[in-house]
């Protein structure tokens, strides 16, 4: 639903409070939005030269440039008025205090208790919790020096090699982005298997030798199908390259899991196992023991920097006035896009390959927190919730979508990642030359969005009439740019957490459950039902699945 300053949706039903789009501070946010809606960005640096000197914000290592948005300082004060009156700051205390503010499973959401100090103190039902995180971490680290340096021996004897993350969804986009963004600091080797499909597992296996290969199973339920059917497949691939022996498993299998009988189920010992909790959620779950493959690869002392990154960013959020605070800011201008503007995606767009995989991690992080079509109260929303987050590096993109972001009919706000020195493995002229490419696309790129170019200015150059409007860019695109001068594990960490919680500041302005993900189940229910009947009695199916599932038995593997 496009934000529709004409229409006041009656008081919610049963709710307490006000639903957010009838409060005084979104009525004065969308007065805002009614005189600046047409103003251009062009207008908006003519008008006020030295924005880009003032509408930034720093959190850790991390600049954040603010400047090349369509609003002003007034425009900020209202949005964070706006936080304000949506319960911001109480929904931030609660989360930080462990409140089960994951009503609809009754959890604590806890993902900030992963990485608090050892000598703080966070209480869950009575239990402090901040002595389980550390010593899971401190039994994750002592297994991880004792892989990287040779001392864990597989089968035959030999150390370990390859590490193979079998996980899906939060229990493999976290480990695989992270390792992949911290491939400079790492010493193992890692592969990540997530798809049933089995061309991930074959594809990943190749050139593996199961006496050097320490499979990590990562499942928070271990319950996740296509997880244990990886495991399962891997485990036989396992036994098979080692003669059959079932003593190999433990040398070879670790689980991640909160389900210690599930892990024993499958036959992994548990003291193979490595712990968290059911407030920690997947897809906020890198930095619990689901982290163990970046752990090994990184080292603990990595993965403790790693950590000490998303703290700083929680103690920002935690610690810093609203007006101030850079999570806070960047979500409540994301609601100024979504909510007054109407605008339905929102693009990052990491100038550093290393980043290749962040916002396929962002996608479940924001989609599946956010896309929810009622509030807490079980009512429906009065206003649209989360954007479609989609992205992939520059420059890359620039040669292929950025068309339709400079060009089409739908307004992009895109977030531009620059870190400024890649690490990478060749000359110094050499680096720095790429990375001068890199980063001069990066601000071309805002500027190119925000300023475009003028019939007039296309006109100028002396196009043929026939092409101007052709070659004309409209500009006013939006665009948030974020600065770091290295990808260390400290600042992939302050990444993370900076996007964690623009999403759970956006999930408290609309009034929605930012930890569950009820809209996962109902494929999974069908698939299991459909499962069986590829060689059993057919269900109850339309016409056009019934077909479909026919030509699958027609075509399929014969055994
Ligand atoms: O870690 P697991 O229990 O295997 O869950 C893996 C993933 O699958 C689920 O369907 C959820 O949508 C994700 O939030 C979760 O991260």
């Amino acid at each position: 639903m496009r934000y529709n300053p004409h229409h006041r949706p009656p008081p919610t039903a049963g709710s307490t409070m006000p639903a957010i789009t009838d409060t005084t501070e979104w009525a004065a946010v969308a007065r805002l939005h009614a005189t600046l809606a047409d103003t251009h960005l062009r207008q908006l640096f003519a008008d006020d030269p030295d924005r880009g000197g003032r509408l930034h914000g720093t959190v850790g290592d991390l600049y954040v440039d603010v400047a090349k948005h369509r609003l002003t300082d007034e425009v900020l004060d209202a949005l964070v008025a706006l936080a304000a009156a949506a319960g911001v700051p109480e929904k931030v205390a609660a989360m930080f205090a462990g409140e089960p503010i994951n009503t609809t499973e009754d959890r604590a959401v806890l993902h900030t208790a992963l990485r608090a100090p050892r000598d703080t103190s966070i209480v869950v039902d009575g239990h402090d919790v901040i002595p389980d995180v550390h010593a899971v971490l401190d039994r994750m680290a002592a297994f991880a020096e004792r892989v990287r340096g040779g001392e864990w021996r597989g089968h035959d004897g030999r150390p370990i090699e390859t590490v193979v993350n079998i996980g899906i969804g939060g229990s493999d986009l976290g480990p695989a982005m992270a390792y992949r963004a911290l491939a400079a600091h790492a010493t193992m080797d890692c592969r990540f298997v997530s798809n049933v499909d089995a061309a991930d597992l074959s594809r990943n296996l190749a050139g593996l030798d199961p006496a050097t290969t320490l499979f990590v199973i990562a499942s928070k339920t271990f319950t996740t199908i296509e997880t244990i059917t990886n495991a399962s497949s891997a485990r036989d691939w396992l036994l098979e390259g080692l003669g059959g022996d079932r003593g190999a498993i433990p040398k070879h299998f670790v689980a991640l899991s909160t389900n210690a009988e599930g892990v024993a189920d499958f036959g992994i010992d548990t003291d193979n196992m490595f712990e968290f909790w059911d407030w920690v959620g997947g897809r906020y779950s890198v930095g619990s023991a689901i982290g163990l493959s970046v752990m090994l690869a990184i080292g603990p002392d990595g993965f403790r920097d790693f950590l000490g990154g998303m703290r700083t960013v929680d103690e920002h959020l935690r610690d810093t006035p609203l007006r101030e605070n850079v999570p806070v800011l960047l979500a409540m201008i994301g609601i100024w896009y979504r909510n007054f503007f109407g605008f339905p995606t929102h693009a990052v767009l990491p100038y550093s390959h290393d980043l290749a995989r962040f916002p396929a991690y962002l996608q479940q992080l924001d989609m599946e927190s956010n896309g929810k079509r009622v509030g807490l109260d079980g009512q429906p929303v009065t206003t649209d919730t989360g954007p479609i987050v989609w992205g992939e590096p520059g420059t890359n993109g620039q040669h292929a979508f950025y068309q339709l972001i400079h060009q089409g009919t739908t307004t992009v706000p895109c977030d531009l990642i620059g870190i400024v020195t890649p690490d990478v493995d060749l000359p110094a002229d050499t680096a720095r030359s790429h990375a001068d490419q890199l980063i001069a696309n990066l601000l071309a790129q805002g500027e190119a969005l925000a300023f475009g170019k003028t019939a007039e200015e296309v006109r100028a150059e002396g196009v043929d009439e026939a092409l101007v409007a052709h070659k004309t860019f409209p500009g006013n695109i939006p665009t948030t740019t974020i600065l770091a001068d290295r990808l260390t594990p400290s600042v992939l960490g302050q990444l993370i957490a900076l996007y964690e919680h623009r999403v759970l500041v956006q999930g408290a302005v609309w009034g929605i459950n930012s930890f569950d993900q009820w809209g996962v189940e109902l494929g999974k229910v069908l698939a299991k039902r459909i499962v069986a009947e590829i060689d059993g009695a057919d269900g109850d199916h339309d016409s056009s699945t019934a077909m479909l599932l026919q030509r699958y038995r027609d075509a399929r593997l014969q055994p």
